[in-house]
């Protein structure tokens, strides 16, 4: 049973009578109460509020949406259901920890649910206990309850697993927390205020919050103090300024600085900086230039005695900083620095690598157009890194990745002409179920089986997300999870030798895995998967229940005219995933979705998505189509893509939906189609270029006129890129000619726009930087104006990707019923 006991006065633990639940740090909880995860009722309470609208009110002279009756009852109806899919809990990250006596590990998951009244997501943390009785079985003794972690940024474990970093981040001009848990308490906590650096970066992208091995520094990437504003005061401007608030002055807003875009809005500048656990002192690192913005920092091998190096990857911005969420393609390096010298450590240090201050930062990959995520091995010996370079070369935002090593020199001086070796390159063509080629977007900081040269990744292949594992220094590439299986699996942590890894798929709800190496007669070691019994992923009996009669499958659909100029990859088949209900009611087909992913240079995988299950559930088939161009199918195919947009992805799209159709698994008069982003492009081009093709559409974000997205966006190269192809990289400016202006026109749905009779309804974030609200406004006021059915919902709080919990709800919602009055 768990008890609640005080530590002191502002945290709370839980803590455990068995030693098999207790998690390997007491956790600081945000309230005095615990908080039951109990599905929020916010919705219950509105479709009962609707329901009362009908009987008690008779004739309803102001719908409150802008519905009829019979839609309202549908509003609340399907309201009810989405709540249950939008309650499903999330696993973010998850880490393992050896147990004290030895015997078998604790693992820690974090994961979060939608919190639907407070419009965020509730993050939590529960444990568990791993113990392997005999090979071939596991078991995982799972803490009672999850413990909440309101307020935490992120936590990052030291090396030994002693030590917990609880990172929270200030939602105003308050300082930046930082705590050191032990094993039973807090043991430290320092207040780091916006004097010297702002929020730490927790995006996974710039992010970079790395212990040294002896467990006394944390190097980390935060945002560099703002500059200094002018102030002004009944007199005029205030010479020298002031921290001072008072009533009699004011701040201006100084010059205008650009960010990083995207989700970025006010991150001008990611810097290094290092703080001494024991003192507190945090120290900016030194001599790294004003132009370039840092991250994903880790410590390089370090020498008793000497000198400590950090290795961080570094985006110049000499110019206008273009937005960098979803683009691979801006050019990046790897760095080495001398870390800075605590006095602490100051004393007694020789020098004896020939470091002094003036160290310079070394660029260790400057012949590679981009390098990221560094790890090094366990023994220090090489450095292994991703790179986009494919992406940077072409300019296409995100295209197929390679990876390197560095055989890692112990003398400082041998860094900057330390050689690199290829390990995996682009793939351009593979063949039929061969390896595509790497795609991923993330990789553990420990990726490292115990032969020290093996790391484990999950990447993308074809249609589904797939774990591999790569040896580095012979290159081998081998896919781990089951080769059989359509699911997409991700890992989440390593366990020794054992992976701990999610799997799912379209109408199944995520499944904990454990992995184990079986080995064989064969020199490839091959893997079992064990099924782990967990209560994370619950769902209602009702969703169970619908979720049991769907079935999904993934399609090969031949490309339609292959003609002379394309190139091998490119004329290969591309994929959709195909979900429909296995219930034999009725010959007559479901009504049919089809789903398109943005990018374009991304993939929809066979994970599951609850809103993509919530569709199907409500009674749709889903055609889930990976067009040329998306990720997963070698570079030839993605580069086929850019310049042919508006056409080659519209004739795919096109192409799956004849296939289902001519299968017999869907009516040409119920087919309906949903996208965002550059989905949403595809949505708009289908219903302007086939507009006898689709009852009802619905877009998120959709691009619809480039010409008046290449002067708003923050990513105005995307679109020369994909409007003209990899030479567009070259044409690129900021003020583009009219010749330009009327080819991004004639590439854009506007010009489709005359023949569009298909209702459509825009989901609009009014925050977005990347397709700014007023291509969609644009496109539905012109559609409005010649008689075209249109709703529009805007968020006024929200960005491009509308996930804000309460709009990705209402979005959902709206897609649902408005598919439902216009698709039966
Ligand atoms: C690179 C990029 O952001 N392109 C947009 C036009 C787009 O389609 N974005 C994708 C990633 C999305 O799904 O939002």
């Amino acid at each position: 049973m768990a008890r609640l006991y005080c530590i002191n006065t502002s945290y709370w633990c839980v803590s455990f009578k068995s030693n098999l639940f207790r998690p390997p740090f007491p956790l600081p909880i945000s309230s005095r109460r615990l908080t039951l995860l109990r599905p929020t009722s916010f919705f219950s309470r509105l479709s009962a509020s609707l329901a009362m609208y009908d009987s008690k009110s008779g004739p309803i002279k102001e719908m409150p949406l802008g519905l009829d009756a019979a839609m309202e009852e549908e509003y609340a109806s399907q309201s009810k259901l989405l709540q249950e899919f939008a309650s499903i809990s999330n696993i973010d990250k998850a880490w393992i920890f050896k147990s004290d006596g030895g015997i078998g590990s604790q693992a820690m998951f974090s994961i979060s649910q939608a919190n639907l009244l407070a419009n965020k997501r509730r993050k939590c943390i529960v444990s568990a206990h791993i113990s392997q009785e005999t090979k071939g079985t596991v078991s995982f003794q799972w803490a009672p309850f999850p413990v909440e972690m309101t307020g935490v940024s992120t936590i990052v474990p030291s090396p030994s697993g002693s030590k917990l970093l609880v990172l929270r981040n200030p939602e105003n001009e308050s300082p930046s927390k930082f705590e050191i848990w032990g094993s039973s308490q807090l043991e430290k906590e320092f207040h780091i205020p916006q004097s010297v650096h702002g929020s730490v970066y927790t995006d996974g992208w710039f992010e970079g919050v790395s212990w040294n091995s002896d467990e006394t520094l944390i190097a980390y990437v935060a945002e560099e103090p703002s500059p200094s504003k002018p102030t002004f005061n009944d007199l005029g401007y205030k010479k020298g300024g002031s921290t001072d608030k008072d009533c009699g002055s004011w701040k201006g807003q100084g010059d205008w600085e650009e960010d990083w875009g995207e989700t970025y809005a006010g991150k001008r500048q990611p810097a290094l900086f290092v703080i001494n656990i024991n003192s507190g002192e945090v120290q900016a690192v030194k001599g790294i230039e004003k132009s370039l913005s840092v991250g994903q920092v880790v410590w390089a091998p370090s020498t008793k005695g000497a000198c400590q190096y950090l290795v961080f990857v570094g985006w110049s911005s000499d110019t206008r900083k273009l937005g960098i969420k979803y683009c691979y393609n801006r050019p990046c390096a790897l760095y080495a620095v001398r870390a800075p010298l605590f006095k602490s450590e100051a004393s007694g240090l020789e020098l004896k690598d020939g470091s002094n201050e003036d160290m310079p930062v070394v660029n260790l990959t400057q012949h590679i157009s981009s390098a990221f995520f560094p790890r090094f091995s366990p023994d220090g010996n090489f450095l292994v890194f991703l790179s986009a370079r494919s992406s940077v070369d072409s300019g296409a935002h995100c295209a197929t990745d390679s990876l390197y090593r560095i055989d890692w020199p112990t003398d400082v001086k041998l860094w900057p002409s330390a050689k690199i070796v290829d390990v995996i390159p682009v793939v351009m063509c593979a063949d039929d179920g061969c390896f595509p080629g790497l795609y991923f977007s993330s990789v553990l900081s420990n990726p490292w089986l115990s032969d020290g040269c093996t790391m484990i990744i999950s990447s993308i292949w074809g249609s589904s997300q797939v774990i591999l594992s790569v040896n580095v220094l012979s290159g081998e590439v081998l896919r781990i999870s089951p080769a059989d299986s359509n699911f997409s699996w991700d890992v989440l942590t390593l366990d020794g030798n054992n992976i701990v890894a999610v799997s799912s798929s379209p109408v199944d709800v995520p499944q904990i895995k454990y992995g184990c190496i079986v080995e064989k007669a064969t020199k490839a070691a091959a893997w079992s998967w064990l099924d782990v019994s967990s209560s994370i992923f619950k769902c209602s009996e009702k969703v169970k229940s619908l979720l049991s009669s769907l079935q999904f499958s993934i399609m090969k659909i031949p490309v339609k005219d292959v003609s002379d100029g394309l190139t091998k990859g490119a004329g290969k088949p591309f994929e959709a995933i195909f979900v429909s209900s296995n219930s034999k009611e009725s010959d007559a087909c479901n009504p049919l979705i089809v789903i398109l992913h943005g990018g374009p240079h991304s993939v929809s995988i066979s994970s599951f998505s609850k809103s993509l299950a919530f569709l199907s559930s409500i009674g749709y088939n889903l055609l889930i189509v990976n067009y040329r161009g998306s990720l997963g199918f070698g570079e030839e195919a993605l580069q086929s893509l850019p310049g042919k947009v508006g056409s080659q992805d519209v004739n795919d799209v096109l192409t799956a939906i004849d296939h289902v159709i001519d299968k017999g698994l869907a009516s040409p008069s119920k087919i309906t189609v949903l996208g965002g982003s550059h989905g949403g492009f595809l949505t708009t081009h289908l219903i302007g270029q086939a507009p006898d093709k689709f009852v009802a559409a619905a877009v998120r974000n959709p691009v619809c006129n480039i010409a008046l997205m290449v002067g708003t966006t923050d990513i105005p190269d995307w679109c020369y890129v994909e409007a003209f192809g990899s030479k567009g990289k070259d044409s690129f400016t900021e003020a583009p000619p009219a010749e330009q202006l009327t080819l991004f026109h004639s590439k854009s749905p506007v010009s489709h726009l005359s023949k569009v009779k298909t209702p459509t309804l825009f989901l609009l974030g009014a925050q977005d930087l990347r397709v700014p609200v007023s291509n969609g406004l644009q496109y539905a006021r012109a559609l409005k104006e010649k008689g075209v059915v249109v709703k529009v919902i805007v968020f006024p709080n929200d960005v491009h990707g509308i996930e804000r919990p309460q709009s990705d709800f209402e979005s959902f919602l709206n897609i649902g019923v408005w598919f439902r009055k216009y698709c039966k």
